[in-house]
């Protein structure tokens, strides 16, 4: 599978019918674990765990805080297909790629996603910790063209021209408020825009004040393209994320965002993330 040929559906079929094959589950809910998240895994039940590596024409992580294992298991007594560790475009993958573990998602069976991402907050409400609902997006790599559907088209997965206005399921945001009041954590949750660079350097003061100007609520290096392309092949998407860090929008501070800051943060909030992502997942099985 060649980088300038795209994604090829044999090759995404070998992959998913590497784990259909080893695997006794048969999910309709995926989770793709953000950065610091992939802690989820450890709370399923009659897990089954596959090495990136392993799969055929997987893309492998190489990012602290990304495992690389896709994990099947029971969250709850529901059946989940887990992405413990995502790929970035910034690990030197073409976009499409960062993408295949979605679409082999899809060829497994799995109809509803839910991803996860750690994000800066751009939104002066927003504090650290926060999670924030996302409700739409800001594809910046696609205003220049780098857009996972880039290639040729294969309609088995989807049309050549998907539409992006309901990206974010309105039902399963409005689900996801019920479900954060239920937990007693309003407070520390939003709705929001996301808006994605291609990192991995972090936001100048400059490029900030732009994106906020432009109506970003987070600003993040990742989830744009797996929605993109999960909307393409007609899956169900819930998507939130953990605000890590504050952007930094003044010129006279010393200030920098850390990797390992973002780490910490997600690893405080894992067991809030983890029971939102767990009644999310009860939710959506019963459709
Ligand atoms: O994979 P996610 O989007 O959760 O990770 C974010 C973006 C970069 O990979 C990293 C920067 O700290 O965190
Ligand atoms: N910018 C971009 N991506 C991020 C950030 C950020 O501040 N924090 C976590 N991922």
């Amino acid at each position: 599978m060649a980088a300038a040929e795209g994604f090829d559906y044999n090759a995404i079929k070998d992959s998913a019918n590497y784990l259909l094959d080893r695997t006794k589950h048969r999910p309709t809910i995926g989770i793709i674990c953000g950065s610091g998240l992939g802690s989820l895994v450890d709370h399923l039940t009659e897990r089954e765990s596959f090495s990136y590596e392993d799969i055929p024409n997987f893309p492998v992580s190489t990012v602290h805080g990304h495992d690389g294992r896709v994990v099947f298991g029971l969250l709850n007594g529901v059946p989940v297909m887990c992405m413990k560790g995502r790929v970035h475009r910034y690990e030197g993958y073409p976009m499409w790629k960062t993408t295949v573990p979605i679409r082999v998602m899809r060829l497994v069976g799995v109809s509803d996603v839910i991803i996860s991402t750690a994000t800066g907050g751009l939104n002066r409400g927003y504090k650290i910790g926060d999670v924030m609902i996302i409700k739409d997006h800001i594809n910046m790599p696609g205003f220049s063209g780098d857009s996972p559907l880039v290639g040729k088209n294969d309609e088995r997965f989807g049309p050549r021209f998907p539409g992006m206005s309901n990206a974010y399921d309105k039902q399963l945001r409005q689900e996801a408020k019920n479900v954060v009041k239920e937990m007693g954590i309003e407070e520390s949750v939003h709705e929001g825009v996301y808006v994605m660079l291609g990192g991995p350097s972090y936001e100048t003061v400059a490029e900030l004040r732009l994106l906020r100007l432009l109506g970003a609520d987070a600003v993040g290096m990742s989830t744009v393209a797996e929605v993109v392309v999960a909307r393409h092949c007609g899956m169900r998407v819930f998507a939130f994320s953990l605000i890590t860090n504050k952007c930094i929008m003044d010129w006279d501070t010393d200030d920098e965002p850390l990797h390992t800051e973002v780490i910490a943060v997600a690893e405080q909030r894992k067991h809030h993330l983890q029971e939102l992502v767990a009644r999310m997942a009860a939710r959506m099985v019963q459709k």
